[in-house]
């Protein structure tokens, strides 16, 4: 039995229907029951980057043996009670990696290129009665990326390919890049005009960009975030914005998805996306064939493709 936590793309429903008796939590009337009625024979959870298995659910959850994520993301999942119970945790790294740096570009250079706000103003017929404003220049800006892992490194490549200058903030320098380190993410965003969050959320990098940080990347400083909602410190960043503290924002993410705050929705240095840094055909596909290809190997005992615990 594979608890199924939300829905997903068909493609993936039916490839676990295929193979596993998939009960699928949304479809409860009341979940803690349904989780209990079913708790005998419960042996995996699908979860996704929104809905993992916290301490509670593996709690209520003796003979689960593995939980295979459709996310790179896991900061939904309680890794520290896997470890403790023995349970394998799976994800999907690497597949994606390209698909989440296309889109920060795509998002920088919306927002430096007011690209959205001129498809509208065209929309609007506003053309016949002037050209649109001048807009700000992406190659050769300063991009600060925090966190420079698989998508971090990709986001970094892309912007050398407009002759950006990279430096980043991690938990320690990286000793084989040669992209300009900052021991902090305040003195990163002090030397930056784009800085994009591309880091995994931890309790660590909750609200690592904050008042102070957004200050000093200034009126005139991009904030991009393909990461996680609560990377930003969402209030902070609706204040920065309105009072032209921050120059401009391009979010796939929100702190309390799918809620988006309404004081951004007039801003046309704000780009919005809903959440589709991974959300092509083919990502979503091979994302798919990782979680189906996990639960196989380990119901036939063989090494699993992409453990993370
Ligand atoms: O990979 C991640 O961490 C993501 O956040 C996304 O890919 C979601 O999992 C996706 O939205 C699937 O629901």
């Amino acid at each position: 039995d594979v608890l199924m936590l939300c829905p997903m793309i068909s493609y993936l429903e039916q490839e676990l229907d295929r193979r596993f008796n998939v009960l699928k939590l949304w479809t409860a009337p009341e979940k803690s029951q349904f989780i209990k009625d079913h708790s005998a024979t419960i042996r995996a959870i699908a979860g996704d980057g929104g809905h993992g298995a916290d301490a509670e659910m593996i709690e209520a959850l003796p003979r689960l043996e593995i939980v295979s994520s459709f996310s790179v993301g896991v900061d939904k999942i309680d890794l520290e009670k896997c470890r403790e119970k023995g349970i394998r945790v799976t994800y999907t790294p690497d597949v994606l990696t390209d698909e989440v740096a296309d889109l920060a570009i795509g998002l920088i250079m919306a927002v430096l290129r007011r690209l959205c706000e001129s498809d509208r103003y065209v929309r609007s017929g506003k053309w016949k009665k002037g050209d649109f404003k001048l807009t700000t220049k992406f190659t050769g800006k300063t991009v600060g990326i925090i966190g420079l892992g698989r998508i971090g490194m990709a986001i970094a490549k892309r912007a050398e390919a407009f002759n950006c200058p990279i430096c980043y903030y991690s938990r320690t320098e990286k000793p084989d890049t040669k992209y300009k380190y900052y021991p902090s993410v305040l003195e990163l965003a002090s030397n930056c005009e784009i800085l994009v969050v591309a880091c995994s959320l931890t309790a660590e990098t909750r609200h690592i960009v904050n008042r102070e940080v957004m200050n000093a990347l200034g009126p005139k400083g991009v904030l991009i975030n393909i990461g996680r909602g609560p990377h930003i410190d969402e209030p902070e960043l609706v204040s920065a914005l309105v009072e032209g503290r921050l120059g401009g924002a391009g979010l796939d993410v929100y702190e309390h998805e799918p809620e988006v705050p309404e004081e951004l929705f007039g801003l046309e240095n704000v780009v919005l996306l809903p959440h589709v840094g991974t959300a092509t055909v083919e990502t979503r596909k091979a994302m798919a064939d990782l979680v189906v290809g996990n639960l196989e190997a380990h119901f036939s005992n063989k090494p699993l493709l992409t453990p993370l615990v």
